[in-house]
């Protein structure tokens, strides 16, 4: 049975259409992530999935259970750190600990938590206190602290520093490493690719597409990328007639040529019968960025 399942999910707010027919699995084990700009209904999504929000029309199911009829059990099984969420500024670390282990009943070692998540050293520090990358910390502990089968992380790194947002992504990998699904909501092409299995890509309440990161980046069709120092040799119609070829810019006095490995192989032909030398010549591979930005149509 998969650990999250939801199917033709439709929810508006008014004439607001937040999502629009989002359909998904979840296997246990996975690190899922739903991927969408602003206000492409992700959030939604996954309160429905918590059972926080009750579906116009769709079905959700948490282990098979639905998350609104049997939120009891699904609260045992689900642990949820949403977005902007916020504590008591005056709590402390410890308390919210013991606070959150209170509401289950066969909770976490909360101080066993603190540990694995380097928090230890902050027990006495109040909430108000704790720098971004901490509070994020905390959250990831309390959504824990009920030994859920699944937790839902929702803009986890959000305003966290890189090095913050590095040492997060390492205690995501290992809360799954410890045999926790987890449902990550992200708007970081960079976290995506570097942390899901699979992804969801969300675009106006719809999934336009759903697959490993490679298989995003090999589905966009932008596969690789060759840039140069322009010196306007070659033409720009030219180099878009290569066979593959996805686009033409101009960033910082360089040419960048995307397309895929045999838009590669043809430009480095044509430099070859022109005797032409490209200099600083980059081929790189593309990125989830490239392949969001395709699949969104974010760059429109
Ligand atoms: N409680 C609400 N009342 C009215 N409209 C809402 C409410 N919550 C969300 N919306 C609207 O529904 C749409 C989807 O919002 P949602 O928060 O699900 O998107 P999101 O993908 O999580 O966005 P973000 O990345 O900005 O958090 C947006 O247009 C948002 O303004």
């Amino acid at each position: 049975m998969p650990m999250i399942e939801v199917q033709d999910l439709h929810k508006s707010y008014g004439e607001r259409k937040a999502a629009d027919g989002v359909t998904f699995t979840v296997e246990e084990g996975e690190i899922f992530g739903i991927l969408g700009p602003n206000g492409a209904g992700k959030t939604t999504t996954v309160e429905c999935v918590a059972g926080l929000r009750v579906p116009d029309a769709g079905t959700v199911r948490v282990a098979g259970l639905d998350p609104v009829a049997r939120h009891a059990e699904v609260t045992r099984l689900l642990g949820v750190q949403l977005q902007q969420s916020a504590l008591q500024p005056k709590l402390t670390v410890r308390e919210a600990l013991e606070l959150y282990a209170s509401f289950h009943k066969r909770p976490a070692d909360w101080r066993i938590l603190a540990e694995r998540l380097g928090l230890t050293d902050q027990l006495g520090k109040r909430y108000a206190k704790l720098s971004g990358g901490q509070q994020q910390r905390l959250f990831i502990a309390l959504a824990l602290i009920g030994n859920p089968r699944a937790v839902i992380l929702d803009e986890l790194t959000t305003g966290l520093d890189p090095r913050a947002r590095r040492d997060t992504w390492a205690l995501v990998e290992s809360v799954r490493d410890s045999g926790v699904t987890v449902l990550l909501v992200t708007h970081f092409m960079e976290e995506a690719q570097r942390l899901c299995d699979r992804i969801a890509v969300i675009d106006r309440g719809r999934v336009t597409a759903l697959d490993t990161p490679a298989g995003l980046i090999r589905r966009a069709g932008a596969a690789k990328s060759v840039s140069y120092e322009d010196d306007a040799r070659i033409g720009r119609a030219e180099l878009l007639a290569l066979p593959g070829a996805a686009a033409v810019d101009t960033q910082g006095g360089r040419t960048v040529l995307t397309g895929t490995d045999a838009t590669v192989d043809a430009f480095v032909q044509l430099l070859a019968r022109r005797g032409v030398t490209a200099r600083g010549l980059r081929v790189t591979d593309a990125t989830l960025d490239d392949a969001y930005l395709d699949l969104t149509g974010a760059d429109q």
